[in-house]
């Protein structure tokens, strides 16, 4: 049964390139992609909010294909918080997505999954799509836990979220030992997790919404092994740190998506 799930290609920039590297990585972006005929993934940029006017400017101007989104969004809709990004301002601005709970704002913001659940809700308060982060560390991983270390963070992060959100809810397992450092998890380590957070999603909602919802991986990924990733039924896409800076590498990543569908 071939899948109903898009792939998503989403490239995180983390705190890299200026406004005006921006533009020139964009352009040199649109040009790859539209060289080449991407009907079956949806590709998405998460660049920092500095850029975003940048981003916006050209995809609306140049009618770009490609979606994007932030890094983090505030908890607050709004008011006296010093330094914080609203969803509306978000949303006004043309995000499609914006990242919860990436292990960099859990381990160096102390993001807790209270923070997590609330930083979703703001998500679905201003119709941004959410991509949920979750993954495990090498002591949980050595220690085996990394299905249950997911999951619950899974459950922390969708308190209080109902079915219809849900269900367009984005989650990307990125274990944190292979994030930046060059160790991929392996295509079954990649299914393993995916899988047992698409049964959770049929435990905490229905079978349909778990059908529907898309499941990507993140940590190392490079167009050299990406495509066993792809492979699995599970993962329907990428979460592309460092890779995602470099065009034409990205361009051939988002490629294995237009492939595996
Ligand atoms: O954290 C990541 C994407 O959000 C993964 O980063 P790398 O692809 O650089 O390992």
């Amino acid at each position: 049964m071939s899948t109903p799930r898009k792939p998503l290609m989403a490239g995180n920039w983390k705190m890299n390139l200026n406004h005006l590297e921006a533009i020139a990585h964009t352009q040199k972006l649109a040009f790859a992609l539209n060289d080449k005929d991407f009907d079956r993934v949806e590709v998405a940029v998460l660049p920092p909010f500095t850029d975003l006017r940048s981003v916006q400017t050209l995809v609306d101007g140049d009618k770009l294909r490609i979606v994007y989104g932030a890094q983090d969004l505030s908890q607050y809709d709004g008011g006296a918080y010093t330094g914080e990004i609203s969803g509306a301002m978000l949303a006004k601005i043309g995000c499609t997505f914006v990242l919860a709970g990436h292990s960099e704002r859990r381990q160096y913001h102390r993001e807790d999954d209270d923070v997590v659940n609330a930083k979703v809700q703001a998500a679905y308060r201003h119709s941004l799509t959410p991509i949920l982060c979750v993954g495990e560390g090498l002591e949980v991983r050595r220690a085996g836990g990394q299905v249950a270390h997911s999951v619950a963070q899974l459950d922390g992060a969708l308190r209080k979220v109902g079915a219809e959100q849900a269900a367009s809810i984005v989650l990307a397992y990125e274990p944190v030992w292979a994030i930046g450092t060059g160790e991929v998890a392996t295509p079954d380590d990649a299914q393993e997790v995916c899988g047992a957070l698409r049964s959770r999603l049929a435990e905490l909602y229905d079978a349909e919404v778990a059908a529907g919802v898309r499941i990507l991986y993140g940590g190392s990924v490079k167009s050299d092994n990406i495509a066993g990733i792809m492979a699995q039924p599970d993962v329907d896409g990428a979460l592309i740190g460092g890779a995602s800076l470099d065009p034409g590498e990205f361009v051939k990543i988002c490629r294995f998506g237009e492939l595996s569908s």
